[in-house]
């Protein structure tokens, strides 16, 4: 099964790992593989010590394509990810401290990040001079209903880079899993400014 996709996924775990980001057997990676299908980590590993054997093909629909390994409990996020945006190649998902202290420190369904340089790590964003929002969902064990709730605000405002979990953790994207690392780690850096300056009452 060596394969540059299923490769960018082990090497994401074990980076993603180190930094941190995926305590226990918390998190998921997937990796589009064509229009109809991808690459998902199987539920309950350890993130940082993936091999090529803890991944599965799914469908879109997140059922398993020639497995009997049982994919992530949140594949359904990543299958709602692809089916929304064609560009999307690479969905990383993480259970870092700044990012399930911020989600619930922030009240709202939306964070406000603004004056940070590092906001222009996520493509698009040429200053620290404008104001990103990242969806806020609640978390909830329920991923149709979570799956359902990203698609109704996609369809009013396609959502960029990622979204929190409130309690819960981090989606990031990107159109390949380079892109998809990018956004992932100028996020976890936006949010561990911002819980700090919440703490710090500034
Ligand atoms: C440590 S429990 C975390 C899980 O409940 C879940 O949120 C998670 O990120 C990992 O689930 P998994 O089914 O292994 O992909
Ligand atoms: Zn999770």
């Amino acid at each position: 099964m060596s394969d540059l996709l299923t490769h960018s996924i082990v090497e994401a775990g074990r980076w993603i790992d180190a930094q941190g980001w995926c305590p226990a057997t918390g998190g998921n990676f997937s990796a589009r593989i064509d229009n109809a299908s991808a690459w998902v980590t199987a539920s309950g590993r350890h993130k940082g010590e993936l091999t090529p054997y803890d991944l599965l093909k799914v469908n879109l629909e997140g059922q398993p394509i020639d497995s009997v390994l049982k994919p992530s409990a949140e594949t359904l996020l990543h299958t709602a990810l692809y089916a929304l945006d064609e560009n999307i190649g690479a969905v990383l998902h993480t259970h870092s401290v700044a990012s399930t202290v911020l989600s619930r420190l922030e009240a709202s369904d939306s964070l406000l990040l603004s004056g940070y340089e590092m906001q222009k790590s996520l493509s698009g964003n040429q200053t620290h001079d404008s104001t990103i929002s990242i969806h806020v969902f609640e978390n909830t064990q329920d991923m149709q209903l979570l799956a359902q709730q990203l698609k109704e605000v996609w369809t009013d405002t396609p959502l960029q880079w990622g979204f929190l979990v409130r309690g819960h953790g981090l989606y990031a994207w990107g159109r390949d899993m380079s892109e998809a690392r990018r956004h992932l780690e100028g996020l976890e850096f936006l949010f561990a400014c911002e819980r700090d300056m919440m703490l710090l009452n500034r």
